[in-house]
């Protein structure tokens, strides 16, 4: 399951709102994780409006003073008291940490002693909590990972607590660094597209940059932004669904691949799932670790990835900001892959995929897919082995003309 997030048009914390309600996450579960952070009430409310001819969610961000000015440290400490669910306190306290750290360093701060201005407010607090707990929602739904497309950051000059800034502002530009990002839509007016709040929310809740990957639509937002100019629709739009395997972005691998390989001994092991997962998004044909013992003796994983050579440098991307590692050796390797085709077969009246590879011309073997099987485990409430043997067995007999040893 993947979740594409299309920035560009811009993003800031409430057309991310809009975006994750346009999508199906129910309005009430952002407003109870705001109510749980927020000192003062903050109310939501969302809209559908018209943005460039695109019918699109705004959401109000209602607060009675958003005046308030606040450091991290005060933000962090509303954030460690409140009672939210502890994946959402950690992803806002990630955003709010990596907003400080962008802060600090344009300003020349410590980043415990920023003092966030317009971000300190609380509409800024419920736009991130809010953004959080929404996409924690819908990773639990629908999984992961986040992948972010090219964000739009404007250009022109903004007013701010500074006075004016050129755009992209600087702490857009300090979150977005390593990140692909444009000035925006041909012919559109100088304009503030990314805001700090938009750019720490993308950067640090993204499990990779890219263009949408392989996946099959099933939840739709698009999040308006305040102004609705002429020349486009200020949109963010989220995309969700199962990943697609064998789509056109991940075609079976014939010939020139490269292998990437890096020996990994400080990285927490908590985070390898994540970073693999984050390399399949990018286009790795696949990613594996193999425990090895380094020098020194040191215990560690050697990560290797398989990437064909147009995906080779959104995978580096991923293994250079997701792991500690600072080098990676490249092979290229000759890879023969036997073609593959999908057939359907249905289990418990739903339907499971069944990936069919070919030798000479002959099935040789059936594997279904595991998204599918695991679906209709649950749904049917029968166990994933029984659906796995059936749907292989139904699968065997559509293919029983066509096998190799038939
Ligand atoms: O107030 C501060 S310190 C501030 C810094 C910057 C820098 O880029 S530095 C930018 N801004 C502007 O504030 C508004 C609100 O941003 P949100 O992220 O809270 O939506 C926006 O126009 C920023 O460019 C403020
Ligand atoms: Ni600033």
């Amino acid at each position: 399951m993947t979740i594409w997030v299309d920035a560009s048009a811009g993003a800031s914390g409430d057309m991310l709102l809009g975006a994750l309600i346009g999508a199906g996450v129910p309005l009430a579960l952002l407003q109870d994780a705001v109510d749980a952070v927020s000192p003062e009430p903050v109310a939501l409310r969302a809209e559908q409006v018209d943005r460039g001819g695109l019918l699109a969610t705004r959401c109000h961000v209602e607060v009675a003073d958003s005046s308030t000015h606040r450091t991290w440290r005060d933000v962090r400490d509303l954030l460690v008291a409140a009672g939210l669910d502890e994946q959402v306190r950690a992803a806002a306290l990630a955003v709010f940490a990596r907003l400080a750290a962008a802060e600090g360093a344009v300003h020349g701060h410590d980043a415990d002693d920023v003092h966030l201005h317009e971000v300190g407010a609380l509409d800024a607090i419920a736009d991130v909590v809010g953004v959080c707990a929404g996409l924690a929602h819908l990773r639990d739904r629908v999984g992961g990972p986040v992948v972010v497309g090219t964000v739009a950051v404007g250009s022109g000059r903004v007013g701010a607590a500074h006075g004016s800034l050129p755009v992209p502002v600087p702490a857009v530009v300090a979150l977005l660094r390593g990140a692909p990002s444009y000035a925006g839509p041909p012919g559109a007016a100088p304009a503030e597209m990314c805001t700090p709040t938009g750019a720490a929310l993308l950067s640090t809740l993204g499990d990779a940059w890219g263009p949408q990957p392989a996946l099959v639509l099933e939840d739709v937002g698009v999040g308006a932004g305040g102004r609705d100019p002429d020349t486009h629709a200020n949109v963010v739009r989220v995309l969700a669904g199962p990943a697609v395997d064998a789509g056109p972005t991940r075609p079976p691998a014939t010939d020139e691949e490269l292998v990437l390989e890096a020996n990994v001994d400080d990285l927490d092991p908590r985070l390898w799932p994540g970073v693999l997962e984050a390399l399949m998004a990018a286009g790795a044909a696949d990613a594996w670790l193999t425990p090895v013992l380094m020098k020194k003796g040191r215990p560690a994983h050697t990560l290797s990835v398989l990437v064909r050579p147009e995906h080779a440098a959104a995978v580096r991307g991923v293994v250079f900001r997701e792991t500690s590692t600072i080098g990676l050796r490249e092979h290229p390797v000759t890879k023969r892959a036997l073609p593959r085709e999908v057939v359907e077969v249905q289990v418990a009246g739903a339907p499971v995929r069944v990936k069919v590879s070919r030798h000479e011309g002959r099935a040789v073997t059936a594997q279904p897919e595991w998204e599918d099987v695991a679906a209709v485990a649950r749904v049917a409430g029968r166990p994933a082995r029984a659906v796995l043997a059936e749907a292989r067995s139904q699968a065997w007999r559509l293919l029983e003309e066509d096998t190799a040893w038939s």
